[in-house]
């Protein structure tokens, strides 16, 4: 790695969250943008693509492409599941950290990439929000399900999200289940009417997904007992909040010499 300066390849530069990470990494002065991969769009500057800063990095529309021809420290991916998945084993494969922002992973993918990076010797992050409130949030959520075991999550989002329940609910029912006396929440004998009325279930947790325009990215960790509920409520309204979290991760992973899952590992 070049000293003190990060070479950092962003993912999805069109998107909206990688949009804002370009400029993070522009204007950021120990990073230095090394390219962006875009499937769209390949042997162009980034100061082609429209609403991008005046930035000559060059953009290719594959990963593998791109890892073979410039030298990288920290590839930061914002693309779809699908595209992640395979952008955490290219970086990988390359020597180059992923930090990936991109959500739907399960258990299984999270340790198989956790023992690559162990293996290559690198670190890795996978971050469900890098919203730091948001990960207040879980925390908190953590604390107060060791009291209150009976938890509902209701999670609410853009209609454009494309994997459901989002990653920031996934994770926020396992930091619950890391602590919560095991409960199938809700009456023995319920039924469901309608399917899926009574949302998707981890250990007997329940997690309800609403989508709509107008939404950014919001949750609701509900908690019931006798006589009083419990809310905490996380929301970013624009992708302008993720974006402190996404610097605390490029300038750790380069650190790591392992996968972290969740921006609270890395967090003071
Ligand atoms: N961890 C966090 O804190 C946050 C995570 N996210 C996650 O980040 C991801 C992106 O979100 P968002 O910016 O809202 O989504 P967008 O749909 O706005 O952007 C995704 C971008 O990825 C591009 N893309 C798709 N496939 C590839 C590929 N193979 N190579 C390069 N680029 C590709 C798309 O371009 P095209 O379709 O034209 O190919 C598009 O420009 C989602 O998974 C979302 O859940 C979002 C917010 C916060
Ligand atoms: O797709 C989004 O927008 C977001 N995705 C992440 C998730 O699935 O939790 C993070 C944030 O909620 C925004």
């Amino acid at each position: 790695m070049a000293e003190n300066i990060i070479r950092v390849v962003v993912a999805g530069p069109r998107g909206k969250m990688g949009m804002e990470a370009v400029k993070l990494v522009n204007e950021t002065d120990h990073f230095e943008l090394a390219a962006a991969v875009d499937s769209k769009n390949d042997g162009i500057q980034i100061k082609d693509l429209e609403g991008m800063p005046d930035d000559k990095a060059p953009v290719f529309d594959d990963l593998e492409k791109c890892l073979d021809q410039v030298e990288a420290d920290v590839l930061v991916d914002l693309t779809t599941p699908e595209a992640g998945k395979k952008h955490l084993g290219i970086a990988l494969d390359h020597g180059v950290r992923p930090v990936i922002g991109t959500t739907g992973f399960n258990e299984e993918e999270i340790e198989q990439s956790r023992k690559k990076a162990e293996e290559k010797g690198i670190g890795a992050i996978i971050a469900p929000n890098f919203a730091v409130g948001a990960v207040l949030m879980m925390k908190f959520s953590q604390m107060a399900a060791k009291y209150f075991p009976d938890v509902e999550i209701l999670e609410m989002h853009h209609d454009n999200k494309l994997d459901a329940p989002s990653g920031t609910a996934a994770k926020t029912a396992a930091l619950i289940n890391e602590v919560r006396t095991p409960k199938q929440q809700g009456h023995p004998d319920e039924k469901e009417d309608m399917e899926g009325a009574r949302g998707a279930e981890v250990n007997g947790l329940h997690i309800h997904s609403v989508r709509l325009p107008g939404l950014v990215a919001h949750q609701e960790v509900l908690f019931g007992g006798a006589g009083q509920t419990l809310t905490i409520r996380h929301d970013s309204i624009n992708r302008q909040s993720f974006m402190p979290g996404v610097r605390l991760a490029v300038d750790n992973v380069v650190r790591l010499k392992t996968l972290v899952y969740g921006l609270e590992n890395i967090m003071e």
